[in-house]
């Protein structure tokens, strides 16, 4: 495993010779107003970025992988085991960071070092002073003097002490500066090796477009897509063009499609691509575009393409 993001076809070699360190099939839980239910794979050796806006159901999906809810159907696997029945096997190898620490308020930093290592059988200590002291992190400050970033920066700090051989981590970059991001990303590259892997959730792409191998973007709690990034980055192009170009059924097409002034612009898979009229201009997309133009909901799409209908009856 390099220390950097690896190509599409490297990733899927590796991954069918490493196997799966984690596996979700069918995994749902219901809430009132909400339906979790996705499948996906992380690789052994990998790092998998988990996109999604707020509520799409990134935090819901790490609780059910660490058993802190009940799914209500479907399977998960970690490490090739059963996450029910093999639960503190395999808490005592991942490494998690949730969006609040859950360690006593009058514990300094040192003292919740004392606290965790005995839940952990790899628990190194050295490790854990010298990330301390990386994060500028004070070893006598109480948990509940501490900053939401220095929250952040404690739980991925005990996160990485116990040799664990999965991360989980639930928007890490939440409350960091731009500083302590960069930081962390390079930890976290420098953490990997081909028994290690990371799923990393965020709704920040920036983050992803360094250190990702694999996005699984995840919307109203449905996977929409969950592969290497390189591929995703291939399937997808930003396009441009004219007003009155497209049909109606091309439009609906185009991923985000936006009118504005004299032109159009969306995201289009490279297949519908091929279809478009010549005058049609195409460049590649970046992450970021990708998110947003998937992020714009169908029913948005859709009001537009009424509008339109409307609009042109009345003409
Ligand atoms: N215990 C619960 N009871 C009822 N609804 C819940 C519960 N936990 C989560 N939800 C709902 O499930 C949906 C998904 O929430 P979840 O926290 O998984 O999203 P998320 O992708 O992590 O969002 P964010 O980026 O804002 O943290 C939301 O609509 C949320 O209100």
């Amino acid at each position: 495993m390099t220390k950097t993001a690896t190509t599409a076809t490297t990733a899927t070699a590796i991954s069918a010779i490493n196997g799966n360190i984690l596996e979700l099939n069918g995994v749902s839980k219901h809430f009132d107003n909400f339906t979790l239910d996705v499948s996906f794979s992380l690789p052994k050796g990998f790092i998998m970025g988990f996109i999604g806006q707020n509520g799409a159901g990134k935090t819901t999906t790490m609780k059910t992988i660490l058993n802190m809810l009940k799914n209500d159907g479907g399977t998960i696997s970690v490490f090739g085991e059963d996450n029910r029945l093999h639960e503190p096997e395999i808490k005592n190898r991942i490494g998690v960071v949730m969006d609040r620490p859950f360690y006593v308020e009058e514990w300094t930093v040192a003292d919740v070092g004392k606290a965790v290592r005995v839940f952990y059988t790899n628990w190194d200590d050295d490790k854990y002073k010298t990330t301390i002291s990386q994060f500028d992190l004070d070893s006598k400050k109480k948990v509940k003097d501490l900053s939401r970033g220095m929250k952040m920066k404690l739980m991925i700090a005990v996160a990485l002490s116990h040799d664990a051989d999965l991360l989980l981590l639930d928007e890490p970059t939440s409350g960091l500066d731009a500083v302590a991001r960069n930081e962390l990303m390079d930890i976290l590259l420098d953490f990997m090796t081909e028994d290690k892997s990371i799923l990393f959730s965020t709704h920040i792409t920036s983050d992803l477009e360094k250190i990702a191998d694999y996005i699984t973007f995840i919307r109203d709690g449905k996977i929409v897509y969950s592969d290497t990034k390189d591929e995703l980055l291939e399937k997808y192009g930003l396009v441009k063009g004219g007003l009155n170009i497209l049909s109606e059924e091309q439009k609906r097409q185009i991923i985000g499609y936006k009118e504005h002034g004299f032109g159009f612009d969306g995201l289009a898979d490279k297949e519908i691509m091929k279809l478009l009229p010549t005058t049609v201009v195409t460049e590649p997309s970046t992450l970021d575009e990708i998110v947003i133009r998937f992020n714009m909901k169908d029913s948005q799409r859709e009001m537009k393409y009424q509008m339109i209908q409307k609009e042109a009856k009345n003409e």
